[in-house]
């Protein structure tokens, strides 16, 4: 098996951006609201398969390509712990405008409520930012449960927002967002986007915007169960600091992976900076990724073949292509699923007594 080049694929949205996926990535031209590329993706869209997926050069599926040899793909060790899928979605995003406050379920609530052993915790790597680009990220005061229903049903966006801290967003960092905790990434960040393979939202600010809040933003289950997933405790600054790496990105030239991402990612997903020093190589252990090349050129080498790297590349890399050296002047991140030696994530916790409906 040999990595695989990734065909461009620009993804539509409700929120305008994309122009910083068009530059790096190129392709044909994209409306403005192309703001996300899902890259290698084996995770639909909620309720729209097959848009999501990702297709190889020939057209096919490369979640079809996984489920008939998962071995060769994901390795035997991540297929005993993890199952035949990859446990990995991987984005470019762009934000043309500051995206609605929401959040993403957490396992436990996953497990109970949407028959997915899945949440979707997330984290960014930032590519590039404006000078006042910011997130939105967990609230700094305590928010009763009424006090939250209410703004969300009033839409009052400044109440959310003046109750959530305001992170400044420079490019380099690295933030991780835990499932459950409520976030709206600002205008002017491109990121490349790690997270669980789910796509569940749940809205808390929808006016302005082409969704129906309404109607789509509990995900099915109505706003007096969703916003049960919201993690309605405040973060310390402390807390918040312990989630990002200032300048991660900036890391010196290395022989092997520098991980990119805050302690918090590890139970869930990896992303390494991959920049070889001059004249040397990045080793990288067998595995499936996602590797994105950032910049400039290189190359890759497996036992017996050479890829030629440039910006913007986006290859898969199945475990069966065996270790991989990288060489040249360019910098790439490696997303990768969870270890598969390290401990285990929470489990979904059981339904209480009082509710039917098992987790899956
Ligand atoms: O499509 P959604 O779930 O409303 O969210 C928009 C985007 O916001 C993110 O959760 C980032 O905050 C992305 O993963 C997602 O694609």
């Amino acid at each position: 098996m040999r990595p695989l080049r990734m065909p461009v694929a620009a993804m539509e949205h409700f929120y305008r951006g994309g122009a910083a996926i068009a530059d790096l990535r190129g392709g044909p031209p994209r409306c403005e609201r192309s703001p996300e590329e899902w890259l290698a993706s084996t995770t639909a869209r909620s309720g729209a398969e097959p848009d999501g997926l990702s297709r190889l050069e020939d057209g096919s599926l490369l979640r079809d390509a996984i489920i008939a040899d998962p071995a060769a793909w994901l390795g035997p060790a991540h297929v005993e712990r993890f199952g035949a899928q990859p446990e990995l979605l991987a984005k470019l995003l762009h934000a043309g405008e500051r995206l609605p406050v929401h959040l993403h379920p957490d396992r436990a609530f996953a497990g109970r409520h949407l028959g997915c052993a899945h949440g979707k915790t997330e984290a960014w790597a930032v590519l590039d930012a404006e000078e006042d680009t910011t997130v939105h990220l967990g609230f700094r005061v305590p928010v009763e449960r009424g006090e939250l229903a209410g703004l969300v049903e009033r839409q009052d966006t400044a109440g959310l927002l003046e109750r959530m801290h305001e992170v400044p967003l420079q490019t380099g960092d690295t933030v991780v967002v835990p499932a459950g905790v409520p976030h709206a990434l600002g205008t002017g960040a491109f990121v490349l986007e790690v997270q669980e393979p789910t796509d569940f939202s749940i809205l808390l600010d929808w006016r302005g915007y082409a969704l129906d809040g309404p109607g789509e933003g509990h995900l099915g289950l109505g706003f007096d169960v969703a916003l049960d997933a919201v993690g309605r405790t405040p973060l310390s600054s402390a807390e918040v600091e312990a989630l990002r790496v200032p300048a991660a990105l900036a890391a010196e030239p290395a022989g092997t992976p520098r991980p990119l991402l805050a302690p918090a990612a590890a139970p869930f997903f990896r992303a390494d900076l991959l920049r070889p020093p001059a004249g040397a190589e990045t080793g990288v252990p067998a595995g499936f990724g996602v590797l994105v090349v950032l910049e400039g050129s290189g190359a890759l080498r497996t036992a017996d073949t050479e890829l030629g790297l440039a910006r913007g590349d986006v290859l898969v890399l199945p475990h069966g292509a065996g270790p991989l050296r990288m060489s040249g002047a360019a910098t790439a991140v490696l997303c990768r699923p969870p270890d598969p030696a390290h401990e285990r994530a929470p489990e979904p916790a059981p339904a209480p007594a009082a509710e039917s409906g098992a987790p899956h």
